[in-house]
């Protein structure tokens, strides 16, 4: 059953349970109440801290109120399959709105909580005989339930639109050159330095600096950065420093215009100048950062990095669940890597991890998936096989990495081996757990000896 009609079949049924003289009475009570309702609730919703954000007290008065009293009596009048349908195509509506302005969802349920609780006051004062009021309320409560989870469908629909464009514009935005975009935000910092340092010069009194912020380095942070570097750890400090410069160096700088002591002036200058080579150097670190991880390739392996592990196990469960074929995640581990540092140096350890990293991408089939895991860790994900394909696959990869000779950078070579752990899905949506057998997997093969595959199912 479609999900529109599975809603319109438990509607039916809702409005079969009722009596008409319940039903009716409940109508009346929103045409009578309707505004004093939407009043009650907006009060409510203005007041509180979440939901303020999204209200204004003039929004309320134009327009809320009214749309509020209305979405009530479309609601409670529904009674036919038609009017059913079109109040729902209300809710869709609603629920679209409430993903563009990304009203928290849990705002939403608090809306309706305090909904039903307005109107089984007023149902209360109805002259219900107890067990009519019991119906009542049971039928004002499904009723919006069923409102909410409509608006809720559309609401996650819109959002899962809204998410993948996003993204879309993300992918859109590093792809392009950004090497040239560096070079072009460090040329921006120099202009305004530039600039700044004759306005320092030869500013007179009343003279305003420009801000960093009004630059187009700064509408370019404001405006682009965001985007780019979403969560990288050296923005938020780009931006302090740019506040810094701006709300507490400029001011003073100004007030050095028109002044012939020159030695304040050189003063704030190297200040402002300082703060700029920081500023340059936290954006060469954000840009480089950006490069490695937003690849998505692991700089030392040219493996995938954990980055997209979430998105491609996601979908593996998906396709999985979808053509019934399992697939499986084998966490192979380098026994005693410590030792080969220790011994070997760094470097070979480094080396080590790249021919690891290509004799794995080698072995298993084009369309498996190979990740750098951890330091001398990495997942394997093994797509449509069965228990003892993959068993056959872990014990392949062990016995090539028993088998290989890695060349180090000074001419010697060294043999290693890797304890494997294996975890076919079994069905369970999530993907840590299925990370977690396979990492208990592997922990009994480092305590049974090393240079062994163990399975979470044995
Ligand atoms: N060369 C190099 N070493 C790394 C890298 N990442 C992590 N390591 C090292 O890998 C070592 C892992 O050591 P442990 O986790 O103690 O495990 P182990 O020595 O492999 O021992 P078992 O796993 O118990 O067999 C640590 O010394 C890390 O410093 C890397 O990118 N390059």
């Amino acid at each position: 059953m479609h999900s529109g009609e599975s809603i319109a079949a438990d509607w039916a049924k809702l409005f079969d349970d009722v009596s008409t003289g319940v039903r009716n009475t409940v109508y009346d009570t929103v045409l009578t109440y309707g505004a004093d309702m939407a009043d009650a609730f907006y009060a409510r919703m203005l007041t509180d801290p979440d939901a303020r954000p999204f209200l204004t007290h003039e929004a309320v008065e134009k327009r809320l109120r009214f749309s509020m009293k209305h979405w009530l009596e479309t609601l409670f009048s529904c009674s036919d399959v038609e009017r059913f349908a079109a109040a729902m195509a209300m809710q869709r509506h609603v629920g679209e709105v409430h993903a563009r302005v990304e009203l928290p969802v849990n705002i939403v349920a608090r809306g309706a909580r305090v909904l039903k609780g307005e109107i089984a006051h007023r149902l209360l004062g109805a002259g219900l005989a107890a067990s009519d009021l019991v119906d009542a309320v049971l039928y004002v409560d499904n009723l919006i339930d069923l409102a909410f989870e409509e608006m809720s469908s559309a609401y996650v629909a819109s959002h899962e639109r809204a998410a993948r464009t996003d993204e879309a514009y993300r992918v859109f935005s590093y792809g392009q050159n950004m090497s040239l975009e560096r070079e072009r935000q460090r040329s921006a910092l120099l202009d305004w330095e530039n600039r700044f340092l004759q306005e320092m010069m030869n500013g007179a009194p009343g003279d305003e600096l420009q801000t960093l912020a009004d630059s187009s380095f700064g509408l370019w942070l404001h405006h682009k950065a965001n985007t780019i570097f979403e969560g990288s750890s050296e923005l938020p400090i780009v931006r302090q420093t740019m506040h810094t410069v701006d709300d507490n160096l400029l001011p003073l700088c100004q007030q050095q215009f028109g002044n012939p002591d020159r030695e304040e002036v050189r003063r704030l200058s190297k200040i402002v100048q300082a703060e700029l080579g920081q500023l340059k150097f936290l954006i060469d670190g954000m840009f480089e950062r950006f490069v490695s991880l937003e690849s998505g390739k692991d700089a030392l392996t040219q493996l995938l990095n954990r980055r997209f592990l979430p998105a491609v196990l996601s979908r593996e469960i998906e396709l999985s669940r979808r053509h019934r074929k399992p697939f499986a995640v084998l966490l192979a581990d380098i026994d005693h890597f410590k030792h080969i540092n220790d011994r070997y140096g760094h470097e070979a350890g480094d080396r080590v991890l790249q021919q690891t990293a290509n004799l794995l991408l080698n072995t298993v089939r084009s369309g498996d998936f190979v990740f750098r895991y951890g330091g001398e860790e990495f997942l394997v994900l093994l797509v449509e096989v069965d228990d003892a394909h993959t068993r056959r696959v872990a014990e392949k990869l062990r016995a090539r990495i028993e088998q290989e000779i890695f060349l180090l950078p000074n001419g010697q070579s060294l043999r290693a081996t890797a304890s494997i752990g294996i975890a076919l899905h079994d069905s369970h949506p999530d993907y840590q757990r299925l990370i977690n057998r396979a990492d208990d997997a592997l922990y009994r093969a480092k305590h049974e000896g090393r240079n062994r595959c163990m399975s979470a199912d044995e």
